[in-house]
């Protein structure tokens, strides 16, 4: 047995794939979570059974392991109808795709995963599939070439996708059904938990199955990856049921995170401590330094980590929370870290609100002609100098962000107006109100971030 179990590892040997699909939910009734997607689906099955009219097309995105497939074969199931299945990847002529096309019964389920992935030929052919049920097929070559029309019945395309995202908006445009899956809970998986070992014949308590659950980085297939395992040491260390002494020890003989967390969710969260000091940082910047791409890292990756509360997101980039630090590192340590960076950010904000009233203040000030106006309105320039200076992202100025090195320059342009003000320069309004608007302009995101 491994030592180190990859939890998310897709290349399922076939005695794995075996038993996924011993124990994948046949109808909407063993289906666990998604409470609002189901109840939804469930309608519009019965309404289209009610109506004897194919079911309109589904797209079902969300992180892998979720019950995409799982979905979709229930739904061919509760709706009597027939099922192909097929992948992007490899439907790679348009001639593939008819092919399946041509062989669906009226309303039967087309199941399309990894759809993100389909050949850009043969998702336009798929668009006049969707909308009309009809193809074009090209028979002969060259000045022979001649295309006819053939109907197709009304079918049902049902695609899967992690990564949405990739997804072109006329694709996305054809689906009536657009549902998103979501990590689930503790409460529901440790439902499915249950479901399995009832399903394997194994006895588990209440306990151990709430144990496995919290492991399972909130995917089901993952808690039956790990059943699985622990129900092995069960066997062979203890007398066949799983109780919690012998789900920790296969748990910790397994190296299985704490809290679920695999390898790149602990390499990002490292990555932002040990190389941006916590954040915030940007998602693109962290996709480089994990070698993987932002938009995996942003549709699968972050919201387990958001949702469980290692990172957040600021109108500045990702930033980790206490919960990362004590997680990974020294909890003392980190977590005085933690509190000065807090207490930090405390400071930084109340600096640019000082700044801001005083820039204001003194402005009136000088509008009455006072003359402590100037000194009012400079010491608020200096203030928000200052602030500036502090909050600049130095790693996007060195990696030439156009926004982020303006923003650099309108610090001089600033520190121009604080001296031509001490001076007494002609041009001391000009320069004020210049670097003023242009502070503004160049922060608006921050501003209307705030206000949300
Ligand atoms: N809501 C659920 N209730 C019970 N079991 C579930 C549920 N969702 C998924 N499962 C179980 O998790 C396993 C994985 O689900 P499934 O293959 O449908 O995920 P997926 O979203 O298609 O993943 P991928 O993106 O990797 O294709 C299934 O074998 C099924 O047993
Ligand atoms: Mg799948």
């Amino acid at each position: 047995m491994e030592d180190h179990l990859d939890i998310r590892d897709n290349n399922f040997s076939d005695n794995e794939k075996e038993y996924e699909k011993k124990l994948r939910p046949l109808e909407f009734e063993d289906f666990s979570g998604q409470q609002k997607i189901v109840e939804n689906l469930d309608i519009f099955v019965k309404a289209a059974k009610m109506r004897e009219e194919a079911l309109d097309h589904v797209l079902l995105h969300g992180p892998p392991g979720l019950g995409k497939t799982t979905l979709s074969n229930i739904l061919a199931n509760e709706l009597g109808v027939g099922i192909k299945i097929t992948s992007g990847p490899v439907l790679d002529k348009p001639g593939d795709l008819a092919g399946l096309l041509t062989n669906l019964d009226e309303n039967d389920v087309l199941f399309i995963d990894e759809i993100h992935r389909l050949s850009p030929i043969v998702e336009e052919y798929l668009y006049s599939a969707m909308e009309d049920f009809r193809i074009d097929i090209v028979i002969d070559k060259g000045p022979a070439a001649r295309s006819i029309q053939l109907e197709l019945n009304p079918f049902t395309l049902i695609g899967a996708t992690t990564r949405s995202g990739l997804l072109t908006s006329p694709l996305r445009a054809r689906f009536g059904i657009n549902s998103h899956l979501e990590y689930y809970d503790l409460s529901i998986l440790t439902q499915i938990v249950k479901r399995s070992a009832k399903i394997l014949d194994v006895k588990i308590t209440h306990e151990a199955a709430g144990e496995i659950a919290s492991r399972s980085r909130g995917t089901p297939r993952i808690v039956n990856a790990l059943l699985r395992r622990v129900r092995d040491f069960a066997q062979v260390k203890g007398n066949g049921s799983i109780d919690i002494e012998i789900t920790q020890y296969a748990l910790e003989a397994l190296n299985i995170d704490k809290h679920g967390l695999d390898e790149m969710d602990n390499r990002i969260l490292n990555t932002i401590i040990d190389k941006f000091k916590g954040g915030p940082v940007g998602i693109t910047t962290i996709a480089t330094a994990v070698s993987e791409d932002a938009g995996t890292i942003e549709e699968v990756y972050e919201p387990f980590l958001i949702k469980e509360g290692f990172i957040k997101r600021t109108p500045r980039g990702r930033e980790v929370t206490a919960l990362a630090y004590s997680h990974l590192g020294n909890p003392v340590l980190t977590t005085q870290n933690y509190f000065f960076k807090i207490t930090m950010t405390k400071i930084l904000s109340a600096l640019y609100t000082i700044a801001t009233v005083l820039i204001i203040v003194g402005a009136l000030f000088i509008l009455q002609n006072e003359t402590y106006g100037l000194f009012v309105l400079c010491s608020g320039l200096v203030l928000n100098i200052v602030y500036r200076f502090t909050t600049l992202d130095y790693a996007r100025v060195k990696s030439l962000k156009i926004l982020e090195i303006f923003r650099l320059a309108n610090i001089f342009l600033m520190i121009v107006a604080c001296l031509s003000f001490m001076i007494g320069s002609d041009q001391k309004f000009n320069f004020l109100i210049i670097s003023i608007v242009l502070d503004l302009l160049l922060n608006l995101k921050e501003i209307s971030f705030k206000t949300k």
